[in-house]
């Protein structure tokens, strides 16, 4: 088994500064919960905010790439990505039957009902581990159709499996399917259609 784009291995200033982010929103979270942000708080994040956007690249600058490329993707996605502050992150491993494979507790900013996963990220999450096993059956596209079955809740704090795998092409169409699994049991089952398409961005 093989890990997907999992970069040099030690983390970089931006991946430290994204997990500080991280805990930031899931602290943000709680103390408003139970009502304990203070005004000193909330300005010293507004300041970072600002000297950072100052030195920040154009966002446009940081969207080129091509699909089927994958040049840093994994990194920056909002599933997979150390260098993205909103993503869990999750690590892809690729099997030896080409399925991808990751194993992650959601935390609660990514709560739904409440103690469970919101939907709308299991979707994100299958979306991701099924372009994963397509890309490495060389049939990296573009998602264009998904069907979820919510089958049991998915908690929060709860260690998840996340399975991807490619099932069928024809033509230019893929098909996959993606699992989430606690447990033994699975949760959510995802069937998707992805079309072979290059971005010119
Ligand atoms: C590794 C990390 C990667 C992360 C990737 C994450 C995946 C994503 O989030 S992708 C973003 C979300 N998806 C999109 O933005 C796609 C937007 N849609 C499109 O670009 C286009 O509609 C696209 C590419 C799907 C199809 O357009 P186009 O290239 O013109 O193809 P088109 O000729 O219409 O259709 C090709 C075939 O697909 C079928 N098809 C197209 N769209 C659909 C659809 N939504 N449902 C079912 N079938 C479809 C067509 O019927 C046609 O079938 P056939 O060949 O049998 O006639």
């Amino acid at each position: 088994m093989n890990e997907v784009d999992s970069g040099s291995g030690t983390p970089d200033a931006v991946e430290v500064a994204a997990d500080a982010v991280r805990r930031l929103t899931a602290a943000i979270l709680e103390s408003r919960v139970r009502g304990v942000a203070t005004p000193d708080v909330s300005e010293k994040i507004s300041v970072l905010a600002d000297r950072l956007e100052a030195v920040a690249a154009h966002p446009r600058e940081c969207v080129t790439g091509k699909i089927g490329t994958h040049e840093g993707a994994l990194q920056r996605s909002p599933v997979s990505g150390p260098k993205n502050p909103v993503a869990i992150p999750l690590r892809f491993e690729q099997c030896d039957d080409g399925s991808s494979l990751a194993h992650t507790e959601f935390p609660r900013q990514y709560q739904g009902p409440p103690g469970l996963v919101h939907g709308g990220v299991s979707g994100l999450v299958l979306d991701v581990a099924m372009a994963v096993a397509n890309s490495a059956a060389g049939r990296a596209g573009v998602t264009a159709e998904m069907t979820l079955r919510y089958l049991r809740p998915t908690p929060l704090y709860t260690e998840v499996t996340v399975r991807g795998r490619h099932v069928r092409v024809e033509g230019r169409k893929t098909w996959s399917q993606g699992t989430l699994e606690v447990d033994g049991e699975t949760t959510v089952v995802c069937d998707g259609l992805f079309i072979t398409k290059e971005l010119a961005l």
